[in-house]
């Protein structure tokens, strides 16, 4: 077995330290449920922390007639409607507890057709509507700003069709992306798409935020797998464009538009989405690297070494594996040592024994060569998912202390990380890092290095005005100094809404803007977020 070949190495000239891992230590985490009360404050009303955002006068206050129409339509089970906002926490905060909304009615439709009956009511009495998943997003747009109604997806959840020969797969938007997956993995397939909240979030809502997550180096991102869509407009017509061929030139690809889209311009119903086959080996190791740059050329030779099989590369500094380790309590380091960057590579393929050869002769040379200075091999599945805990663990542990500003950027790589040596530098230049009763915890960066994209997350322990404001702008305007994107996979929600101009050049804003009036003319959708 691998393990035992690289173990036999480190007696000769190769220093390999990692040990077996106990399973058992690691119990419940952010991939198979959202740990929703996981934090240590109460949110305050997102209208009370941003106090220059109003309420849109033009939006109209809902009535008991509109709660009568409401309820002739739906069942007593799709309607979930409470004076106090305390009932629907759940649904008018968001993960992060950053965001807080006001909304006394979430409904919760079972079919197509009452969504569009909801969206043609609320679109001719211009009542403002926000789509929510699963609600694991991380910039504010899933939940409401003040009273928007919440149309939530969560019980349009049925499988559709699968097709084994062509591996295509056709579903309800509020699938959660879990589900959607073990029903392929039985048929030899698997979702294109992994990612931390996968226990939780939504295929609709992956689709709506076009989500890149943990293998998009090896699967591309949901532009290319999502064959098509059902959509209902703001008016309630449902544009059904479920097709499922991967060949179509005729004209515009109007699928893309709502790809991304934050649910601003439709609301998706249901996705039609090619699945790849099921791989039949996976590896996972766990490497440590003395320095950026070793994580660079781990990167390059990964590529060039292990080329098909490579289906993740992932990174982690130190202080985020530090983080984790504060989460995942009883879990044994799968190190002897700290060291300043890690990587996770994940291999998957058809052949095991193929895969193990190549993975081997990669460590052996990039171990020999002093690039890689320790590193494990996970020898089963579990130790496989406890290596991958180690990363998918960072999010939920970098917001424990009471909060965290997330910011999801595309760095050219040479200067993926340096976003978070100046952010460090400019908070403790500012005098906020320390011990409490400092505000920030600090900052860590991890992320999806095949894709260039680094998870920027400052641990605080209150959302603070202080620390927003010097890290806003700051951070977008170094982004855009290295012409990034200031959102690479989590879109812009309300977080970013007054940013999008660091990505996006004027002519592509009013495009985005003339999109919106077209197909929102009464900007019912989604409001007070980037549009
Ligand atoms: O919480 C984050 O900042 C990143 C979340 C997610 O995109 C991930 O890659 O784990
Ligand atoms: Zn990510």
């Amino acid at each position: 077995m691998l393990r035992n070949i690289l173990l036999k190495s480190s007696g000769n000239h190769l220093k390999f330290s990692g040990r077996y891992l106990k399973s058992s230590a690691l119990l419940g985490s952010y991939r198979s449920k959202v740990s929703y009360y996981s934090t240590k404050i109460q949110t305050k009303l997102t209208s009370e922390n941003y106090p220059n955002v109003h309420r849109d006068s033009r939006f109209k206050k809902l009535t008991s007639d509109d709660l009568n129409y409401f309820r002739s339509i739906l069942s007593e089970q799709e309607v979930l409607q409470s004076s106090e906002l305390e009932d629907l926490s759940f649904y008018n905060e968001d993960w992060m507890r950053k965001y807080k909304g006001q909304s006394k009615l979430v409904l919760r439709p079972k079919t197509v057709e009452k969504v569009s009956l909801i969206l043609n009511y609320c679109n001719d009495e211009k009542i403002a509507v926000v789509p929510q998943g699963g609600n694991t997003g991380l910039v504010g747009g899933s939940v409401p700003i003040f009273d928007e109604l919440i149309l939530s997806l969560a019980n349009l959840n049925k499988i559709r069709n699968f097709d084994p020969v062509s591996g295509i797969l056709k579903c309800d938007a509020g699938v959660i992306l879990e589900n959607a997956n073990n029903y392929v993995m039985e048929q030899n397939y698997m979702f294109p798409l992994d990612l931390g909240a996968k226990g939780s979030c939504h295929v609709g809502g992956v689709v709506a935020t076009n989500a890149g997550g943990l293998r998009l180096l090896r699967y591309g991102s949901l532009h290319g797998s999502v064959l098509g869509l059902e959509v209902v407009m703001p008016n309630g017509q449902i544009v059904n464009s479920m097709h499922s061929m991967r060949k179509d030139n005729t004209g515009y690809d109007l699928k893309q538009l709502f790809i991304g889209s934050e649910g601003t311009i439709g609301i998706i119903t249901g996705v039609s989405i090619l699945t790849v086959p099921k791989p039949k080996a996976f590896n996972v190791a766990y490497l440590a690297v003395e320095s950026f740059e070793g994580v660079q050329n781990v990167f390059v030779r990964a590529r060039q070494e292990l080329s098909e099989i490579l289906s993740a590369f992932e990174f982690m500094d130190s202080k985020s594996q530090i983080l984790a380790k504060s989460q995942l309590k009883d879990a044994t380091f799968p190190l002897e040592e700290e060291h300043p960057f890690y990587i996770l590579i994940e291999t998957s393929g058809s052949n095991k024994d193929h895969d193990d050869s190549k993975l081997e002769t990669f460590l052996e040379s990039v171990m020999e060569e002093g690039i890689v200075t320790d590193g494990v091999v996970a020898q089963d599945e579990t130790e496989l998912q406890n290596l991958w805990k180690w990363r998918e663990m960072i999010p939920e542990a970098s917001q424990a202390e009471g909060g965290v500003y997330k910011y999801d950027v595309s760095l050219p790589l040479k200067d993926l990380y340096s976003l978070v040596e100046a952010t460090n530098a400019r908070l403790s230049e500012a005098g906020l890092t320390g011990d409490s009763p400092k505000p920030v915890v600090g900052a860590i960066g991890y992320g999806h290095v095949g894709d260039g994209n680094l998870h920027l997350n400052v641990a605080v322990r209150e959302y603070n005005k202080d620390v927003e404001k010097t890290l806003e702008p700051f951070v977008y305007e170094f982004v855009s100094s290295k012409h990034g994107s200031v959102s690479a996979e989590h879109g812009l929600g309300f977080q970013k809404k007054n940013y999008i101009g660091y990505s996006k050049s004027p002519q592509e804003i009013k495009m985005i803007k003339d999109l919106k009036a077209h197909y929102d003319p009464n900007a019912i959708l989604n409001p007070y977020k980037y549009v």
